[in-house]
């Protein structure tokens, strides 16, 4: 017998390992495409192509934080009349200076008129009315100078960098710009991605009526699966429609493709079928790459680049018929290429790649290492995945609620249930990572407990039952000017059960009470007592901390991490002393509460994560 077989045999492109894939999709994006600016409702999912900076202080003029009484804080306390009746209010006209031996009223975000150095807020002051019927006000309490007052820039500082370029703009950034006074702003251009589905065997999902079952005949789902996942990205797909496997018209697609879009991505036709003509059209119209890719399933997956107008070729991702080949790629290959042409840093890693632990036997591939579609969920201080099920290519219902990808190594056997593996977390899509009754722990995940987690009884598979951390608060020598901070920190424990709460007074009561209160607070199983304290270096001051440091097995990694966030604040943190140990199996922890407010934020994100790492060590 002579002459050329009737099929195609194998396949000429060498197998790249997936690694090799990314890298080379890598390599071939130059950068972020150019800038443009859009307005600051368009900006939304954009990423920020320049530093935002805040041109002027925020706040630009000295604003009252509570609604109450602008006076001199040598006057408190004490009997004064208003030297305005109506006051300043936010947003209303100036009133000019406050008199001598006067108070002025008030409102949250009003400026605090010059001579007044002090806010005291009107729960703290009576209003009286003399025989005459004039109006006096008599201020309760002291008030410290700057006290409920935001001092100009104290929120941000002329020139200071808010948000970094290349930084994805949320709605949290929207605000952020807008406080900036950015009605637009420079972004990054997104790229134009064109959809094609290819074969014989499609019909539109809007005319799955008709569908021919003895041809074959199936509805098209890849497209509207690819143009769904390039919005996920915030980026709005051509819909190119599906085209027969006809030469012909499949270059006249791709020609159009290339001429409307930056980045091409086809489905199917890239295996070895009679009918399989991508590869070789895109050898003729620019440079194949790879052609094949030791994955499964995603194997035939093929890369090329097309000269374009500049120095940024055209990208083509053929990936394969199989609808969950196609999502698997789409995300292992395009997406990373669409994030990095749309702004994201190429160091940047798009999605969290972290330790799970199986929650079901899995089969490995002797020959590919696969990417098993699965649910993560995180459960008792670690992430435990559980397979979509039957994972064939073909199987659409695989991806379905999937928030990982789980790589399975390439051998022989079976992984069994519990065997840690790492899986790539999906941002998008039906549910992301199922939080714990804790909330999810952002970048602080750990694979394995350092303990075994105390609810032995929940078996793998079972959700937790909430177990809120118990607190003990107790708060010496408080200054009232910190109720927000107070009420930051409650914010911040809302989630917590707060067993035992007591204000302390110095004067009162000896240290002796005070040990023996955090050692009854410890024995009523409190996981965590918070100790907040405004406490400098005097006698009294050493006497207190001395109490509370007895008895204390030192943690002082802890103590540093606190201490650290103080003075990250203010060099006069360091004059706060900070007490941090254990007692039976409570951790107590003591920490300045009168920093200025601004660190009140901070300080209870330290809190937060110390409970935390609580929930999940204790
Ligand atoms: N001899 C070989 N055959 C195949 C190999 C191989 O190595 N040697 N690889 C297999 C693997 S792995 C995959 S994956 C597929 C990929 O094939 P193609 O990319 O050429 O895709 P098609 O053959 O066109 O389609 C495969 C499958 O997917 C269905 N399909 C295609 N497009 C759509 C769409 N838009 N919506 C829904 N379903 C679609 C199609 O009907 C087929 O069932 O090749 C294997 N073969
Ligand atoms: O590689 Mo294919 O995508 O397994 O089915």
């Amino acid at each position: 017998m002579s002459g050329h077989a009737p099929y195609p045999g194998k396949s000429p492109y060498s197998m790249l390992s997936v690694d090799e894939c990314v890298g080379m999709v890598t390599s071939k994006v130059l950068g972020p495409l150019e800038t443009q600016t859009v307005q600051l409702n368009a900006a939304l999912g954009r990423i920020l192509a320049k530093d935002a900076v805040a041109v002027e202080a925020i706040p630009a003029f000295p604003a009252s934080i509570m609604d109450g009484f602008a006076m001199r804080s040598k006057d408190a306390p004490g009997k004064y009349p208003v030297d305005e009746l109506a006051g300043t209010t936010a947003g209303a006209d100036s009133r000019g200076p406050l008199r001598e031996d006067h108070i002025r009223y008030i409102t949250t975000g009003a400026p605090v008129p010059a001579g007044a150095d002090t806010v005291v807020k009107v729960e703290d002051t009576h209003q009286l009315v003399d025989a005459d019927g004039k109006l006096e006000i008599e201020v309760l309490c002291s008030s410290k100078p700057g006290a409920n007052i935001r001092a100009v820039g104290s929120d941000t500082k002329q020139g200071e960098v808010i948000l970094r370029k290349c930084c994805r703009i949320g709605a949290a950034e929207i605000g952020v710009l807008a406080a900036l006074g950015l009605a637009s702003v420079e972004v990054f251009r997104e790229p134009r991605v064109a959809i094609i589905s290819t074969g014989d065997e499609l019909v539109d999902v809007g005319a799955a009526g008709t569908l021919d079952r003895s041809r074959g005949q199936i509805v098209d789902c890849n497209r509207p699966l690819l143009c769904a996942l390039a919005r996920e990205l915030g980026v709005e797909a051509l819909d190119m429609g599906f085209v027969t496997d006809d030469l012909p018209k499949l270059r006249a697609t791709l020609v159009s493709a290339f001429q409307q879009a930056d980045v091409v991505i086809s489905s199917g036709g890239v295996s070895r079928g009679s009918k399989d003509f991508i590869k070789e059209l895109l050898s003729e119209m620019g440079e194949v790459h790879f052609g094949e890719m030791c994955m499964k399933p995603g194997k035939p997956s093929t890369f090329a680049t097309v000269a374009g107008h500049g120095a940024q070729r055209k990208l083509f991702f053929g990936l394969p018929g199989n609808p969950v080949s196609c999502f698997v790629t789409f995300k292992l290959l395009a997406a990373p290429a669409l994030e990095r042409l749309r702004g994201l840093p190429q160091d940047t890693p798009i999605y969290p790649r972290v330790d799970a632990e199986l929650a079901d036997p899995v089969d490995m591939d002797p020959v590919r290492p696969e990417y098993h579609r699965a649910r993560a969920r995180w459960e008792a201080g670690r992430i435990v995945a559980e397979s979509t099920g039957f994972q064939r290519s073909s199987r659409i219902a695989s991806i379905a609620d999937a928030n990982c990808l789980l790589e399975i190594p390439k051998d022989k056997g079976t992984l069994p249930k519990g065997t840690v593996v790492k899986a790539l977390l999906l941002p998008h899509g039906s549910r992301s990572l199922v939080p714990s009754p804790e909330g999810f722990p952002g970048g602080r995940i750990r694979a394995q407990p350092a303990k075994p987690p105390p609810a032995t009884t929940v078996e793998a598979g079972q959700p937790l039952q909430p177990r809120p951390l118990r607190v003990g608060l107790l708060t010496i020598g408080r200054d009232a000017s910190n109720d927000q901070a107070f009420s930051d920190l409650l914010t911040v424990l809302s989630s917590c059960e707060i067993v035992e709460k007591e204000e302390y007074s110095v004067e009162e009561k000896s240290s002796h009470f005070l040990a023996d209160l955090l050692e009854t607070w410890s024995r009523k199983s409190c996981q965590l007592i918070l100790v907040l304290a405004d406490l400098g270096l005097g006698e009294v001051d050493a006497a207190v901390v001395q109490a509370v440091r007895e008895g204390l097995k030192e943690a002082p990694g802890v103590a540093d991490a606190v201490a650290r966030t103080g003075l990250a604040l203010s060099p006069l943190a360091m004059l706060s002393p900070v007490v941090a140990g254990t007692q039976h199996d409570t951790l107590i922890v003591m920490l300045p509460s009168s920093w200025a407010p601004s660190c009140t934020a901070m300080l209870c994100k330290m809190v937060a994560a110390l409970a935390e790492d609580l929930r999940t060590q204790l």
